[in-house]
């Protein structure tokens, strides 16, 4: 059976403005089929964190439509898994009652204790950082407090994941390394999902689609097509004449909307 019309993430002439007066976001229209997953490049204060966060409900003014299926994310309340910038861990509980807590909040009504530990010890081994289990988010490093908020992302098993450059703390190789962990992972559990980065080649084997904010909010976002990059064994990608192309490619998008 194919997809209805309506299933997936549907945003309508979003825009946001803050009390102050100040429009951080202007007529986002976008749409994510579900089990999809895109990548967001933008300009610094073209909006991309007000987006994950309107989307999220954590701003709860804002013009426009959000809707999941059909229905205002706001009013069916599909489960969203997101990633700040901060991380967002809470600093007086360890790593694994983080991720615990967040499960249990996210499925209140679950009560299957063994399979939820199960759950949590196997997202803390996919983002190899099974050892840090027992220690606090203060005594970590940037890019171990991010590890730990993708594994509680994935572990939620939401419908709809936004991560906001979730690895923007990591060095070089590290970022190699849960770049292809992350989309071993999506693959396996893929929820859809919206992935905000500033680097240019992460959006391009990350997404299968690449959404570029202009800095002028009048303006509309562009749309890039990257299934066929998407497609390639990620080990191949970054050597690919066709991951070459569209890296020129949406740096003259960048030039020209930037
Ligand atoms: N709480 C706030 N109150 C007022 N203005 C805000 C607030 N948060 C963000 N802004 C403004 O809204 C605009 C968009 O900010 P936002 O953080 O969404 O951008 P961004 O694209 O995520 O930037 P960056 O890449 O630097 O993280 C900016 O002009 C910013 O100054």
């Amino acid at each position: 059976m194919s997809p209805s019309r309506n299933s997936g993430l549907h945003i309508k002439e979003l825009s946001v403005t803050y009390k102050d007066g100040q429009l951080a976001l202007g007529r986002v229209n976008l749409s994510v089929p579900e089990h999809s997953i895109y990548t967001i490049l933008g300009p610094s204060g073209s909006g991309k964190s007000t987006l994950l966060r309107t989307i999220a409900g954590l701003i709860k003014e804002y013009q426009g439509e959000i809707l999941f299926d059909g229905i205002s994310v706001h009013t069916q309340e599909p489960l969203i898994g997101l990633v700040p910038q901060s991380y967002g861990l809470l600093p007086w509980k360890t790593v694994h009652a983080n991720i615990n807590m967040a499960m249990k909040i996210s499925h209140p009504y679950r009560n299957q204790r063994q399979s939820q530990e199960q759950q949590i010890q196997h997202w803390l081994a996919a983002m190899g950082i099974a050892d840090l289990a027992k220690r606090y988010p203060l005594s970590l490093s940037g890019g171990q407090q991010q590890r730990v908020a993708i594994a509680r992302a994935f572990a939620l098993e939401p419908t709809i994941m936004l991560l906001d450059e979730p690895f923007s703390a990591l060095d070089a190789v590290t970022r190699e390394t849960i770049q292809r962990l992350f989309l071993e992972n999506w693959i396996a559990h893929p929820a859809t999902t919206l992935f905000v980065t500033h680097d240019v080649e992460e959006a391009i084997l990350l997404g299968e689609k690449i959404i570029v904010m202009p800095s002028n909010k009048e303006n509309h976002q562009v749309l890039i097509d990257n299934d066929h990059v998407f497609r390639i064994k990620h080990e191949d990608k970054r050597d690919s004449d066709d991951f070459f192309q569209q890296t020129k490619r949406i740096r003259k998008v960048i030039q020209e909307q930037w």
